[in-house]
């Protein structure tokens, strides 16, 4: 029986609440069919993390049927939810965690357009500026790699250390993703999915004109730090 403080049972419902809600965008962006994706959060300052329950459809998910697990994916006994079986990338997602500590969210998708590319073990280039702004360059292929053990996780890791991109296509498989949370995670699968759909309709047109790598690295750089509304890390004034 796994036993916490009050600030973190805080903390773990806190992460709980956002990956339950968070499948819903799944949905919403039409990045899955039935319950073929998922989406995990690390709770902050404890070596855990939240990921849906295998094979549950996204309208039954709920805070307290999210599982809570380890970094080596076991899940916490005792803790809600903990009576089901964790997503079947629970070992992926734990790899991802464990082997990069930045790392607060996790998404698996068969997203149309972005599976499509991973099928063909092609990796997506930058030829357009969303691209260059959300991934600040191309979307890079993974290894192929049978679920069940901690290859799909070496995979992903192996591929993004050290890559801008928070994407990745995991071959004849389909894209995982990775943000500072679970909704960055997120966006990124929903802007992933964009930019595949939207480079496969270019190339059926012709080819795509590349970028320059300086245009690149400053459209990565204004979308990364000037885009959008001053945060409170940029102004102080708390949001
Ligand atoms: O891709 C796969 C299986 O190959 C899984 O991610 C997908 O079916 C979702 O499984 P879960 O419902 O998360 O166990």
């Amino acid at each position: 029986m796994s036993s916490f403080s009050p600030r973190e049972t805080d903390a773990i419902n806190a992460v709980r609440r956002d990956v339950a809600k968070l499948h819903a965008e799944l949905v919403k962006y039409n990045l899955v069919v039935w319950t073929g994706g998922n989406v995990s959060g690390r709770v902050p300052g404890m070596d855990l993390f939240v990921i849906k329950p295998s094979g549950v459809l996204y309208e039954d998910l709920t805070p307290e049927n999210q599982i809570l697990c380890d970094l080596d994916g076991n899940v916490m006994a005792g803790t809600p939810g903990s009576e089901r079986s964790p997503s079947s990338d629970t070992a992926a997602h734990a790899y991802v965690y464990r082997n990069m500590p930045r790392v607060g969210g996790v998404v698996h998708t068969h997203s149309t357009y972005a599976t499509a590319w991973a099928a063909r073990g092609e990796a997506i280039p930058c030829v357009i500026t969303a691209m260059a702004d959300e991934f600040g360059g191309a979307i890079p292929v993974g290894p192929f790699a049978i679920i069940g053990d901690d290859s799909i996780g070496r995979g992903i890791v192996g591929t993004l250390t050290g890559h801008r991109s928070r994407a990745v296509l995991m071959q004849n498989h389909g894209p995982f993703t990775i943000g500072k949370d679970a909704r960055d995670a997120v966006k990124a699968a929903v802007m992933l999915e964009d930019v595949a759909r939207t480079i496969h309709i270019s190339r059926q047109l012709g080819d795509p004109l590349p970028i320059e790598q300086r245009h690149i690295e400053s459209l990565f750089d204004r979308y990364q730090n000037v885009y959008g509304q001053p945060s409170p890390a940029r102004t102080g004034v708390p949001s």
